[in-house]
């Protein structure tokens, strides 16, 4: 595979009795769009985890363009350029959007920016432009817990985005959106991420979703993939369709 930007080789780690990796492998090519499948348990969350720094493996490692990423804490993965949004929002819910936003910058650069000073930060202007992309301008001034779940989960995203990734890890970011948004969510989201050029690795229990926005999909079973391939593979491959898709995926 060329232009491997990740890889991830052999990652294990146990919580207890549970093998939640076990031998996890992947390698993301520049600009793919990854899409992680898998019943629930099956490892996907703790993949990310261990991707983004969240989590430690006993064994294994993470490489991000060349540079092994394993034991750095989460902070330093993001200054390398790998970012990543969550199940739940990770927002300040009675702060207002740009704040989340330029919170967020704040923390890359290790600095912590006082809410009144936040409207003067230097990045402001930049910010802006990043909320225009993903269509909540009109949102700036609004404080994220009178936002409704799709929203908060652009915003999320676009948080993840303000640090300016090379790659994107993407905890389900279509759960808890409502079926009339949830293409209107991935629309939007596939225009940003083509526009900066932003590797993607989505976990996806939506296989609309799945079907219509991934390049490449890995099914998870048991901490690793058990298969992968273009969605058309997948998506009619009866193992997967049985054990995979059947349970309600
Ligand atoms: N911090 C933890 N401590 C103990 N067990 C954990 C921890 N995190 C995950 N696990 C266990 O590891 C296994 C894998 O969990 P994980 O959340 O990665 O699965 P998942 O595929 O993301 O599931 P879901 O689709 O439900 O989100 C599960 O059995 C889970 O209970």
């Amino acid at each position: 595979m060329s232009g491997v930007i990740l890889e991830a080789d052999d990652l294990h780690l146990r919580f207890g009795g549970v093998q939640a990796a076990n031998g996890a492998s992947l390698k993301v090519a520049a600009n793919e769009r990854i899409a992680i499948i898998g019943p629930n348990g099956a490892g996907k969350t703790t993949f990310i985890n261990l991707c983004t720094g969240y989590l430690k493996p006993q064994s294994g490692r993470v490489v991000f363009n060349g540079q092994d990423v394993t034991r750095l804490s989460p902070q330093a993965i993001t200054r390398l350029g790998i970012g990543r949004s969550f199940q739940i929002p990770q927002l300040f819910l009675d702060n207002t959007v740009i704040e989340n936003l330029l919170l967020a910058l704040s923390a890359r650069e290790g600095s912590w920016s006082p809410f009144l000073a936040m409207q003067r930060h230097p990045k402001a202007g930049e910010m802006w432009a990043l909320l225009d992309l993903v269509g909540l301008k009109e949102t700036g001034n609004r404080i994220v817990r009178e936002l409704p779940e799709g929203m908060r989960k652009l915003i999320d995203i676009a948080v993840a985005l303000a640090l300016e990734p090379r790659l994107i890890f993407m905890d389900e970011p279509t759960s808890g959106v409502s079926s009339t948004e949830k293409f209107q969510v991935m629309d939007t989201l596939t225009r940003v991420l083509d526009a900066r050029a932003t590797t993607a690795v989505f976990v996806e229990h939506d296989m609309d979703v799945v079907a219509r926005y991934a390049s490449r999909v890995a099914v998870w079973t048991g901490g690793r993939i058990a298969h992968q391939g273009t969605p058309e593979e997948i998506l009619s491959h009866p193992e997967v369709r049985e054990t995979v898709i059947g349970v309600g995926v």
